[in-house]
């Protein structure tokens, strides 16, 4: 489990003091996915390296299973990083190494023996579906492989926690899907607490459990994926849900945007309310995204019944809120999309610290 407690970090000093994370509380327990978003300049960068302690919170605590890792000297601090794995973009191998020379690298900061790194590598590489690239360089690897080995390596010292830095950004969706398929195997079979920093909205609804908003430095907005879903008034449920364009309700009739999930609604609800207010409901537009095994909806149904207030309740009765207004035409995403960063020199010293 890894717990942010009021975690601040202001650059500068004095009148060009800039406060860059605004006391963020933030908890993962072990076995959940949290993925943290918000647009260009939000902190998540930041946030990034404070968690991994790359950059020492101005207060606040990083603590992983108990202990604070921000206060601990720089000496006891190197061998605290371990418990937190850092995936970055996809370019960030060495590419004069090959897979299992990169998933290695931890491995010999430690000082462990080459039989031991020898045997340890071949089981992260299976884990990660790579055994038979181990020998391949980067440049010979697909962008979701090259991926892999960088999980495979944020793995080696067996941290508990794993933090994914813009991991799948980049990467076209097919790749997106896969490695964030094994980031929720590995979730559960090392029962890790994984923080997935992004800015693609469409990628979290895949991978997390839960979610939080980060924005001017502050956490405006967190809570489980499901819960945010169903709730009309987060701007952030709104912003995850998949882009409706509902069909025009017809002369007389008027659009409800209703959001549901299946732990209080019953399969047939359409037809209930249709029924209870004696007219037939069109279904204007509608997604269903199965959530950990709950179904949650967001539709849009036509009406022609005059009294909202008669229509609310009808929707009430089975467990759905509906309400009365613009369909909601948003572009999804709270994140505007930003350029992979390319490979850089600054990013492999920044991971040899990690390891160091
Ligand atoms: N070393 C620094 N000194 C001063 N200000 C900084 C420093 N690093 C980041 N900032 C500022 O902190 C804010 C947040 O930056 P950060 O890179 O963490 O955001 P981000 O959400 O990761 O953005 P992006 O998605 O564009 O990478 C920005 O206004 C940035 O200019």
């Amino acid at each position: 489990m890894i717990s942010l407690k009021q975690l601040t970090k202001v650059y500068g000093r004095g009148p060009d003091a800039v406060t860059v994370l605004d006391r963020l509380d933030v908890e993962v327990a072990s076995g959940e996915i949290l993925a943290v978003v918000g647009p260009s300049g939000a902190g998540k960068s930041t946030l990034a390296q404070c968690i991994n302690l790359l950059e020492r919170p101005t207060s606040g605590q990083v603590v992983v299973n108990g202990e604070d890792l921000s206060g601990l000297p720089e000496h006891r601090l190197r061998v605290a990083r371990r418990r937190i794995g850092t995936v970055f973009q996809s370019a960030s191998l060495l590419s004069r190494r090959t897979a299992a020379e990169n998933v290695a690298l931890p491995l010999e900061y430690l000082g462990v023996t080459p039989a031991e790194a020898k045997a340890r590598v071949a089981e992260l590489l299976e884990r990660v579906g790579l055994s038979h690239r181990a020998h391949h360089y980067p440049f010979e690897l697909s962008g979701g492989q090259r991926q892999r080995v960088g999980i495979a390596r944020a793995l080696a010292l067996r941290p508990s926690v794993l933090l994914s830095d813009e991991a799948t950004s980049g990467l076209d969706p097919e790749t997106t899907r896969s490695v964030v398929s094994l980031l929720r195997q590995l979730r559960d079979d090392l029962d890790l607490a994984v923080v997935f920093i992004t800015h693609e909205m469409d990628t979290v609804l895949h991978v997390a459990d839960s979610a939080a908003r980060l924005d001017r430095g502050r956490i405006v907005e967190q809570g489980r994926l499901v819960d945010l879903l169903t709730d009309h008034d987060s701007a952030l449920g709104r912003a995850l849900q998949p882009r409706l364009s509902p069909a025009d309700p017809g002369a007389g009739a008027r659009a409800w945007h209703v959001t549901y999930d299946s732990r209080a609604v019953p399969a047939d609800w359409l037809q209930r309310v249709s029924a209870d207010l004696g007219e037939p409901a069109a279904l204007l537009a509608a997604t269903i995204q199965n959530i950990g095994g709950t179904s949650t909806g967001n539709a849009t149904v036509g009406l022609v019944a005059p009294d909202a207030v008669r229509v609310e309740a009808a929707f009430a009765r089975h467990g759905l809120r509906a309400v009365l207004r613009p369909t909601h035409h948003a572009t999804r995403g709270t994140a505007p999309e930003t350029p992979p960063a390319e490979p850089t020199l600054t990013t492999t010293r920044k991971e040899a610290a990690l390891w160091a």
